[in-house]
């Protein structure tokens, strides 16, 4: 089974974005289009067709996209046009999705958001609800409406300083409350340079598994802290490699049965070119997307205002050659460039044979304006001078 889970933002200010996303599809389709799409929908999109690529015969039945923005990031506005889109995007039916808001924005998306997407948490205290300022409790995520929660994530682990043990109770506490959990899991700079990708990850996992009462709905989510939020997204190898390191590890320690079942999610900084490749590796099930969604957004801001810019010249372009035609034809009748020459009187007859020495450079302003202004709506020409990215 693969699962696709969003996250709206973040709760904490960093060089993150506003959404994440994972997903996995089993088969291949040329990509569409996505000039016409909003930024969500075509890194939806673009996701879910990367997806397709795959033919492995493990990868889960359905995919996993989740999407997470920061706090700074996000707001109101940005959220409904968010959710907005993602109501109108074409999700398959095979790919799991969920949105992982802000707390403060989660009964917000709740009520806009499609059913077909879930809502999870960034975020939930380890145990029952009670006198914990300023935290989220299990029961609170619930009644909002929310299905899973996102845990360990490393802005939790490495800046606020939640260990493995704590990570571990509090997925027990969520799991055994009926939430979903997104279990991250991953290694920093540091600890890759030194070699111990590995037993970093294994430890992590390990907290989870020694806490959690089932692996029914856990999905892990595999994200090397130096990836996240860094542009320098993991090879499909290095993710791969650890993605089949996880699944051993779950089949030497759990079971082969949860080691074969358990969606394993891969995270830091993916986008709509990168999750093709990484897409088609074995064991990848799906994303966790985070700042990918926002550079979209201004993406699609700029070539907005690119295109605005370039209708704009167009119009002003040929008005600016009539007022220059105008102006030169009217210096011209004035003598200004020719001082001392006089018509002779057969080119005064045929220049008033011809209407006038403005009319016809008036007239092929005009025409051009017309021109212009209709090539410029034109589809093809629209589309190669104004059509979206292709990754
Ligand atoms: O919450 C999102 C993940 O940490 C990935 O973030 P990113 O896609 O911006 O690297």
């Amino acid at each position: 089974m693969a699962v696709a889970s969003t996250s709206l933002a973040s709760q904490l200010s960093g060089p993150k974005s506003l959404s994440s996303y994972s997903g996995l599809r089993l088969s291949c389709s040329k990509l569409e289009s996505s000039h016409s799409l909003s930024a969500t929908q075509s890194l939806f999109q673009h996701l879910h067709s990367h997806l397709r690529l795959s033919s492995s015969s493990r990868k889960a039945s359905r995919g996993v996209v989740a999407m997470a923005g920061t706090g700074k990031n996000g707001t109101k506005d940005s959220i409904s046009k968010l959710v907005a889109d993602l109501n109108s995007a074409k999700l398959e039916p095979d790919v799991d999705v969920v949105v992982a808001p802000p707390f403060l924005y989660l009964d917000q998306v709740k009520s806009s958001l499609t059913d077909r997407i879930e809502l999870s948490g960034q975020n939930s205290w380890v145990g029952k609800g009670g006198a914990f300022t300023g935290e989220i409790s299990v029961e609170q995520l619930k009644d909002i409406g929310a299905t899973w929660v996102i845990l360990g994530h490393s802005e939790r682990r490495h800046v606020i300083g939640e260990d493995d043990q704590f990570i571990g109770k509090k997925a027990a506490y969520a799991l055994n409350e009926g939430l979903g959990v997104i279990a991250c899991i991953g290694e920093k700079l540091e600890e890759r340079e030194a070699g111990k990708t590995f037993d970093v990850c294994f430890q992590q996992l390990k907290a989870f598994a020694d806490a959690v009462p089932s692996w029914d709905k856990i999905v892990v989510a595999y994200e090397p802290v130096w990836a996240i939020g860094t542009g320098k997204v993991a090879s499909p190898e290095q993710a791969q490699e650890v993605h089949v390191a996880v699944r051993d590890w779950l089949k030497q320690n759990v079971s082969a049965e949860v080691a074969s079942k358990t969606r394993i999610i891969y995270g830091g900084s993916v986008n709509g070119g990168n999750s093709a490749e990484l897409a088609k590796k074995e064991d990848i099930d799906g994303f966790l997307v985070g700042g990918a969604s926002l550079k979209y957004t201004d993406y699609k801001s700029q070539m907005q205002h690119t295109t605005i810019n370039a209708h704009l010249f167009l119009i002003s372009f040929p008005i600016f050659l009539i007022f220059l035609v105008a102006s030169y034809s009217s210096i011209s009748s004035t003598g200004w460039f020719n001082s001392g020459y006089r018509p002779s009187q057969r080119e005064a007859v045929q220049r008033a044979g011809r209407g006038g020495s403005s009319s016809s450079p008036w007239g092929v302003a005009i025409l051009l304006v017309l021109l212009l202004v209709l090539v410029s709506y034109q589809s093809s020409v629209h589309s190669k001078w104004f059509g979206g990215r292709s990754d």
